[in-house]
């Protein structure tokens, strides 16, 4: 969608204008189609078969949150809308972006906005070079032009926006937004949580801390997002090893190379409705090629 179409939308929210006057438009489905078949096929998940009862079902029955846009009469799904909130460099929405183009991972997906507290970061530069429109949120002292709460709430419905992924954005996300989209908001969190967690663990900091505990592991952790930081319920993990002279940086590329990898597989099994709930609250992935393997 065009960052111009949306701009009249009911919602009355100004979309930010690309920094760059003339931004470049470009063939980016054509551009990554290549580049999809050249990726290293991510190693699978850990099966468990017959896992306690589940419920075959998201959130919703075809999942989705505030603006549900799920399969037509003639049973067709149509993409899941996605809206990405972003406060930082922006690879995970890069990556996420890239598997939605027609041949990618998470094709049943596509990006329609670009939330972000700090509109000069890497993200929003990158959605704007992809005609991806970008919304200032929230409003604060520092930050005039963010909208409020509520007026995310009605962009995010105008745009129909099925799922909210962060990626990098750093700050709490209110609990109304969190009651209009139950079970359909996903996180990327560079540790294995629930260790190193919560308000203060975020980018760097999170590596400094798992290097100074004498972790010999850590990872990434994809989960569902509740009120509070980093407590809502996992849906997948990736596991690295932390090398004994690592450094945080280097520590944060290797977590950040998996990132890349379980955050694209997790979108697409949102945007696939392949999310079970088990019994006692916990989300499976279904795997593609067989109903009864979860990863
Ligand atoms: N309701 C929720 N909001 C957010 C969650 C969540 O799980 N529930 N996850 C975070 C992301 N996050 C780690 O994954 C995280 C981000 C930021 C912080 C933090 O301590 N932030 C600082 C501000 C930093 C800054 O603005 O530069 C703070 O709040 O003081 C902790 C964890 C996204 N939101
Ligand atoms: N607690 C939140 C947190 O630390 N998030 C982390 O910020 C980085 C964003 O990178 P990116 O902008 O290149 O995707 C990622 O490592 C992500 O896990």
């Amino acid at each position: 969608m065009e960052a111009a179409a949306v701009a009249s939308c009911g919602s009355g929210l100004r979309y930010l204008p690309p920094l760059d006057p003339t931004p470049r438009r470009q063939n980016h489905r054509a551009a990554v189609a290549g580049l999809g078949t050249k990726r290293r096929r991510p190693r699978a998940a850990v099966a468990c078969r017959r896992p306690h009862r589940v419920h075959a079902a998201a959130a919703r029955g075809s999942g989705g949150g505030a603006g549900d846009s799920s399969s037509g009469s003639g049973g067709v799904r149509s993409k899941k809308r996605l809206a990405v909130f972003v406060s930082s460099g922006g690879s995970n929405l890069r990556s996420i972006h890239e598997a939605t183009a027609a041949c990618g991972k998470a094709s049943s997906g596509d990006v329609v906005a670009l939330v972000t507290d700090k509109p000069g970061c890497g993200g929003a530069e990158y959605a704007r070079r992809n005609g991806i429109p970008v919304v200032l949120f929230p409003r604060s002292k520092s930050a005039p032009e963010g909208v409020p709460t509520a007026q995310l709430l009605n962009a995010l419905r105008d745009l129909r926006v099925d799922f909210v992924l962060l990626a990098g954005y750093l700050k709490l996300v209110p609990g109304e937004l969190v009651q209009a989209y139950p079970r359909s908001i996903l996180n990327i969190h560079p540790s294995l949580l629930p260790a190193f967690g919560g308000k203060g663990y975020y980018g760097l900091k999170v590596h400094k801390a798992v290097i100074a505990s004498g972790a010999r592991y850590s990872g990434a952790t994809v989960h569902f997002v509740d009120e509070q930081f980093d407590t809502g319920r996992t849906l997948a993990q990736r596991v690295v090893p932390v090398l004994a002279d690592d450094t945080p940086e280097q520590l944060a590329a290797r977590v950040l190379h998996e990132e890349h990898h379980v955050y694209v597989e997790a979108v697409a099994a949102l945007c696939e409705d392949r999310i079970v709930w088990r019994e006692d609250g916990v989300p499976l992935i279904r795997t593609q090629t067989n109903p009864d393997a979860y990863a």
